[in-house]
């Protein structure tokens, strides 16, 4: 159920079904149903209107508004247009209900508790403008609880914008998997808790589909983590040279202690040497180098991977520096000032990514080395990660991480905590600990973006960006239990 897919991918699923011997009407009546469901498991009876648009958004109204008056609720139903002008399933389902069709007119929204909102899925094509706009308005300023069919009418499933205005939902219930739009801003706000329900379609018609886009979780990463063996040593959980600066120390520091929080096997901090004694006295663990030594800890292979751009500064110096960490095409997390000393260049940048690495923008830093790429959030990260060859993690509460490939993986965490100064410091040096240890940067991204979400949730409110390091061995202890379970 981690597999999300794209409401093309979702309209070619219902077809095999269908082709597979399910039919069409079975299929709606199985969605109209999990609605009912979730409708009954949330609210008890009260008097609920159901609002159909002209599509099969608007077939599923009509199944959910029967089951409802069967189970003895008081219900209204609306709809968009004529019932003559309903085709295929919708028209069928149209004909098993026996009960009032009134025109959709924000008449159907006063003294309703409950309104179900089936007025556009995923055929919504085009903005919502006059008397749906307007009952739209009415809906969001009603007191009524709202429930969403597949997604809140308004919001584009692939993309989670909205289409002129959209129904802010309590719940919304999908069917099969999720879609971007339930998981990307501004779409996510208005699902209010999501619901992924079962309608029939296998997960082998799933899997055929070939699904590239996930929400991410364990089960995508869990299996390439390097846990250290028994006869390990440190040298066999990398070493990594973390960049820093010389007058933003903490940005570094906090780099450092969440890379060695995630396992690398050995730190050394390089710098302007003015600034060692800083990164030096921090915490014994960490090691320190004066940057003049740089191309002899670079000659030395066991310097595996990089992170540089937290607090670095930006310049010449710091394009160079990149340059010449790409050219050694280890593992590198370039964040911040190193992404950012290539605005004027980027594709100088994209040109010297031939390595393991991955780019970790937040949207000013993204519009700033990518200002022609457009659109959604996961878009432009695929967009941006086959442009440059890296992995593209764009930050955020939607964090998107995209593969050259084309493989992403979408947060779906709920930790706004994590909107302070220094927590993306932390991840890039969670990402670049994992990467250190051995793990290929796609799932080392993932892996990282969930642990850094899961210590925002687990803080919660009072959560400073030093919390995080602190928290992570918690978490990778109750990972690294399930892997010896499953093992
Ligand atoms: N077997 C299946 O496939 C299953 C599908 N299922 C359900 O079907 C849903 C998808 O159904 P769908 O494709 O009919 O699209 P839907 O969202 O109802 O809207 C299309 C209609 O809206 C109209 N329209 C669009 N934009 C508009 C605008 N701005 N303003 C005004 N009108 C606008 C558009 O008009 P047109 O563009 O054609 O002029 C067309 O008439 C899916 O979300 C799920 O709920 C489930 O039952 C499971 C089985
Ligand atoms: N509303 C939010 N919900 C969840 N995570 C968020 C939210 N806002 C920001 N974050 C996360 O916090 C981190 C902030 O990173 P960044 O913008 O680089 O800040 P800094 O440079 O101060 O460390 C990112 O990992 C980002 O995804
Ligand atoms: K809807």
């Amino acid at each position: 159920m981690f597999e999300i897919l794209t409401t093309d991918q979702m309209y070619e699923a219902d077809r095999r079904t269908i082709e597979g011997g399910l039919a069409g009407d079975v299929l709606m009546d199985n969605a109209g149903r999990v609605v009912f469901e979730e409708i009954i498991r949330h609210w008890s009876p009260r008097s609920v209107s159901v609002l159909c648009g002209p599509g099969n958004n608007g077939g599923d109204g009509f199944v959910i508004a029967r089951l409802l008056r069967d189970a003895g609720w008081s219900v209204r139903l609306g709809l968009m247009g004529d019932v003559v002008s309903l085709k295929g399933d919708a028209a069928l389902h149209a004909a098993r209900w026996d009960g009032a069709v009134e025109r959709l007119s924000p008449a159907l929204v006063v003294g309703a508790d409950l309104l179900v909102d089936c007025i556009f899925g995923a055929g919504l094509a085009r903005e919502i403008t006059g008397e749906i706009a307007e009952l739209i308005t009415t809906i969001n300023s009603s007191m009524a609880s709202v429930v969403s069919v597949d997604v809140p009418s308004g919001v584009d499933g692939n993309s989670g914008a909205i289409w002129g205005c959209g129904v802010k939902a309590d719940l919304t219930v999908t069917f099969c998997r999720a879609k971007p739009g339930h998981y990307l801003l501004p779409g996510r706000l208005m699902c209010g808790e999501l619901a992924i329900r079962d309608i029939g379609i296998s997960d082998q018609t799933i899997s055929e589909m070939r699904p590239n886009c996930w929400r991410n979780d364990p089960v995508l990463w869990r299996a390439g983590i390097h846990w250290p063996g028994l006869d390990g040593h440190k040298y066999h959980r990398g070493h990594l040279l973390a960049f820093g600066g010389a007058s933003m120390t903490g940005a570094t520091r906090l780099v450092a202690r969440a890379a060695r929080r995630s396992g690398v096997g050995l730190l050394t901090i390089v710098s302007d040497p003015v600034a060692l004694p800083v990164y030096a006295s921090d915490t014994p663990g960490n090691m320190t180098a004066p940057i003049g030594q740089v191309e002899s800890l670079l000659n030395d292979c066991r310097h595996n991977a990089f992170v540089i751009g937290p607090g670095y500064g930006l310049g010449d110096d710091t394009r160079s520096l990149v340059l010449k960490l790409l050219h050694l095409c280890r593992s590198t997390v370039l964040d911040a000032d190193a992404l950012t000393s290539f605005a004027d260049d980027p594709s100088t940048l994209c040109f010297a990514i031939q390595g393991p690495t991955v780019l970790t923008p937040h949207e000013g830093e993204f519009s700033r080395l990518f200002p022609d790429i457009t659109g959604d959030k996961l878009t432009r990260a695929r967009a941006a990660a086959k442009r440059s060859g890296a992995t593209v993690l764009i930050k955020g509460a939607d964090t998107v991480i995209a593969a050259p490939d084309g493989r992403a993986a979408i947060s779906a965490a709920d930790a706004p905590w994590l909107a302070t100064a220094g927590s993306g410091d932390v991840l890039a040096g969670i990402i670049g600990g994992l990467m250190a240890q051995g793990m290929e940067m796609f799932d080392a991204s993932c892996m990282a973006v969930w642990l850094h979400a899961r210590s925002g949730t687990d803080i919660g409110p009072g959560l400073i960006a030093e919390d995080i390091p602190e928290h992570l061995p918690g978490i990778l202890r109750e990972l690294w239990l399930a892997s010896r379970k499953k093992g």
